[in-house]
């Protein structure tokens, strides 16, 4: 029977610990952790988005501020912002919510951001760190970081011997993604939309992490049976047999048909996005530990 992964219950049981190790802390030292989120504009994905971290992080008991800025926001208001937020030690971790309106340049914002507060882990420093293997400094980015929790609930630690393939070559996410499979062991593949025949290079994989942002692009015959099968779109589709106008969220794999022939399937919803929201507060929780001196919790 193919296991469906179940990411929600996966993001509890991080958001437990992140819980216990928040108020570790804060008996310690008598300091909670603290999250700043930012969002610029009013897209309304962005905004339910940035509604759950900011509420994910006040049930872990930390400390969260959202600064909501207007559309028009200049480059130098949101440097100036983040510049405080960098100097304000209440604030352990600082997310600027993308995408940026198309004025911003959101690569400077990214990278004005404190390597030791980018609890989204997108600074050069933290990627460089990914790379080279210091997870004891680094900060990992969020979803890489939650869909290899995934991974790690099928296969354990050591991945030695097994095919892995990443779909998607994103900083955000494929190249991370990569990083972690490769620091456990897997023999690791980057497909891109310019790859050669990505299906067959599907069928070789034990391991299948879709982030590619196309609907159901993945079908049964790309899955190798047996194999793991780690689903990262989140694409708002539309649904007409749910009546007019209204639409349902599908991932970058055609589950009905991928879940018969995969091992273990993670779902969307319910797969990588909550993990994402979890990894976020467990980055948060890892960069107040440091900020205290203390050895961080693991995740
Ligand atoms: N600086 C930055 N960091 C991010 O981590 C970041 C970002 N910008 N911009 C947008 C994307 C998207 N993202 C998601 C987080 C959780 C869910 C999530 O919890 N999804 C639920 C369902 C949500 C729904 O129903 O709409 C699920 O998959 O089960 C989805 C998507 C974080 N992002």
């Amino acid at each position: 029977m193919t296991t469906v992964i179940d990411g929600k219950k996966a993001a509890a049981s991080v958001i437990e610990a992140v819980t216990k190790a928040a108020a570790d802390l804060e008996k310690d030292t008598g300091r909670r952790p603290g999250l700043a989120v930012v969002l610029v504009g009013t897209d309304p994905a962005s905004q339910t988005y940035v509604a759950s971290k900011s509420r994910m992080a006040k049930e872990c008991g930390f400390t969260s501020v959202q600064h909501t800025l207007p559309e028009e926001t200049t480059q130098e208001a949101l440097l100036a912002l983040v510049a405080e937020l960098n100097a304000d030690p209440s604030v352990d971790g600082v997310l600027v919510q993308l995408p940026l309106p198309k004025h911003l340049d959101s690569e400077r914002v990214i990278q004005s951001i404190l390597p030791e507060k980018d609890v989204d882990g997108l600074h050069v420093v933290n990627a460089g760190k990914l790379a080279t293997g210091d997870s004891e400094t680094g900060l990992v980015s969020c979803t890489p970081a939650g869909a290899m929790i995934l991974v790690r609930s099928i296969h354990g630690r050591d991945l030695s011997g097994l095919n892995a393939l990443v779909i998607g070559r994103s900083n955000l996410f494929g190249k991370p993604m990569a990083q972690l499979l490769l620091a456990a062991n897997a023999t690791v593949t980057i497909g891109h939309s310019r790859s050669r025949d990505l299906p067959a290079l599907a069928r070789n994989a034990d391991i299948l992490v879709a982030a590619v942002g196309r609907p159901e692009m993945v079908k049964a015959d790309w899955v190798k049976p047996g194999a793991t099968v780690i689903d990262v779109g989140i694409n708002r589709i539309a649904a007409p047999e749910r009546g007019e106008g209204r639409t349902r969220l599908v991932g970058d794999v055609a589950f009905p048909e991928c879940a018969p022939v995969a091992g273990a399937i993670s779902p969307v919803p319910g797969g990588v996005g909550p993990m994402t929201i979890a990894m976020l507060m467990a980055n948060t929780v890892i960069a107040a530990y440091r900020a205290e001196g203390k050895p961080a919790p693991k995740f």
